[in-house]
């Protein structure tokens, strides 16, 4: 059996790996993180999947317990702005679609909107007046509020069961925005804490041995470093999969533009401001701004492609955007590299993170990548014999995940109302992933089920594609003809009782800043 892991990196990727591993293989498995002081981690990271909660479930932490410690707040969907045309916005929450006679309302709202409405999230989802009104999705006592979800009168006493990504059949509310440094500094301790041995210096070489495979590390102070296995989580360098071991990297440059970014992070009033539990992401003339609201401040960006903007013009859009608030606080300019590793596993070296792939996080999808990567890496983890079966089986899985990210992603741009400049205009014509053109044409006569989204497992169902397909505004959406010769009163009486649910709910909820601040 191997029985010696050595992680190389300490940012979210680095340790979500290490406490993953140990919570798996307790100390069964000797796991070292081996981390530069002095190459910073990237600093941004913040908004999530709600299929995180199945990662702090693993190593056993409910959330009124590391929440606080990273000045968490509750995410119950991405509110996107100015996407349709200016002025407009929607919500793609973490909500399931009613189904009505045998079609979702989202079905039903083609064919006839409930008060010539106009807003199809507030109509199909409870969480759009939720988030309208800043609401908790827990109220005071910890209660969650009521949806197809069954949780423990107590959430505090809810006994946590060990699942992953994969095995997911609910739909769970919410997910977390937290700060990422904070986060990975609860880990490193929690790691720590349970055996995980903790390095700090810089590999200054990456040795191979004569299989090509790597020997071993050879560092700044600690001499060299040798394990089983290597988990290359140092970031975009891919210091030990795309540099020693030349794994080449697959852009998505082609189809994703965004290739920079500019962060703030700002401290705000929450009192005063208020905390809302959701994401934006406000379209831009260059890309777009993402403000996630943290306890106490603001994670906020400006997601651009550098062929349309200059990095300063870029910073002085994200100033102007953010306010007086922003003054004073310095920006953090990021290179993005946009695209996968051909192969996450290469030999005795995995990715996980950055160094595995990335694409612009206009959907959160970063940390749901290192999550299922750490998952499959538990799931396929290799015996003596590495046996090639559970690499190549692995790197289907991963690579699988992130195309499949990549092709929503690439719809939101192709898909969206706005072509009131070239970037947007650019959107609509630009190279779309083989197989997303023809599964556009179906979407545009029948809106997307199981069988007709992105055939692999890669963390979005149907609704998230009917969400954004409805909210952005550019695809000509038909209603089936069959809703013509059927009566829709049933549809409509349904839309009248779940506006009626979500406006009791944004009244009797409490606001998030109350609701969190008890938890401090
Ligand atoms: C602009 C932007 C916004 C994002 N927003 C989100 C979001 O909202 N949600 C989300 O889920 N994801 C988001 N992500 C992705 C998220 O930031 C990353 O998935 C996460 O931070 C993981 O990064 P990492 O640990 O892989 O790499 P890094 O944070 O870059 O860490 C690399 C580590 O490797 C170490 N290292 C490098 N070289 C050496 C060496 N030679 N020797 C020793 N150590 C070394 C460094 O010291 C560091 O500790 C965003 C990414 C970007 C760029
Ligand atoms: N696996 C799903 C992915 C998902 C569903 N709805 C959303 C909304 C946003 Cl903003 C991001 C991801 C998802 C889950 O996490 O529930």
């Amino acid at each position: 059996m191997l029985t010696n892991v050595v992680i190389v990196g300490g940012g979210t990727s680095g340790w979500m790996s290490a406490s993953y591993l140990k919570a798996a293989f307790g100390d069964r498995l000797s796991v070292t993180v081996l981390e530069s002081k002095r190459i910073k981690t990237i600093g941004v990271g913040e908004a999530t999947f709600s299929t995180v909660r199945h990662f702090f479930d693993y190593l056993g932490l409910p959330e009124h317990v590391w929440m606080p410690k990273c000045n968490a707040t509750y995410k119950l969907g991405i509110r996107f702005e100015n996407w349709h045309r200016k002025g407009s916005y929607f919500y793609h929450p973490f909500e399931r679609l009613r189904v009505v006679d045998g079609f979702p309302l989202t079905d039903w709202w083609l064919h006839r909107k409930p008060g010539n409405s106009e807003r199809f999230d507030q109509d199909v989802f409870l969480m759009s007046a939720i988030c309208d009104a800043e609401r908790s999705p827990r109220y005071m006592d910890g209660t969650l509020f009521e949806q197809d979800f069954k949780e423990q009168t107590d959430p505090k006493d809810r006994k946590p069961e060990r699942s992953t990504l994969t095995e997911q059949d609910t739909q769970f509310p919410y997910a977390y925005q937290f700060d990422a440094s904070l986060l990975a500094d609860y880990l490193c301790a929690y790691s720590t804490e349970r055996g995980v041995r903790h390095i700090e210096d810089d590999v200054v070489e990456v040795a191979r041995d004569d299989r090509g495979w790597i020997g071993h590390l050879r560092t700044r102070e600690h001499g060299e470093v040798t394990a089983d296995l290597f988990i290359d989580c140092t970031g975009f360098k891919g210091l030990l999969l795309n540099e020693a071991l030349e794994e080449p990297v697959i852009s998505f440059q082609d189809t994703l533009p965004n290739d920079r970014a500019v962060a703030l992070r700002v401290p705000v009033d929450m009192e005063k401001r208020g905390l809302r539990p959701c994401t934006t992401a406000t379209a831009q003339d260059a890309g777009w701004i993402w403000t996630i609201p943290l306890f106490g401040r603001i994670g906020t960006g400006y997601v651009y492609a550098s062929d349309y903007t200059t990095p300063e013009e870029a910073e002085r859009t994200l100033r102007e955007f953010v306010g007086p608030d922003a003054k004073d606080v310095e920006a953090n300019h990021i290179r993005m590299r946009i695209g996968r590793s051909r192969n996450a596993w290469v030999n005795n070296c995995v990715a996980v993170g950055l160094s595995s792939g990335f694409v612009e996080p206009l959907e959160s999808t970063g940390i749901f990548f290192i999550q299922q990567g750490i998952e499959q890496l538990v799931k396929h983890f290799p015996g003596a014999d590495w046996n090639p079966q559970l690499r190549d089986s692995y790197n289907r899985a991963i690579g699988n995940t992130i195309d499949g990210v990549r092709e929503f992603l690439v719809m939101h741009y192709r898909g969206a109302g706005r072509n009131d400049n070239q970037y947007w205009k650019d959107a609509k014509t630009r190279a779309l992933p083989d197989g997303l053109a023809e599964r556009l044409d179906m979407w545009r006569s029948k809106l997307p089920t199981t069988e007709t989204i992105f055939p692999n497992y890669h963390g979005f169902e149907p609704y998230s594609y009917h969400s954004m397909l409805l909210g952005l505004g550019g695809v000509d959406l038909k209603a089936p003809p069959a809703l013509a010769l059927m009566d829709d009163s049933a549809a409509q009486a349904e839309f009248k009782l779940l506006r009626a649910q979500s406006q009791e709910l944004a009244k009797r909820l409490p606001s998030q800043y109350e609701y969190l601040a008890q938890m401090h």
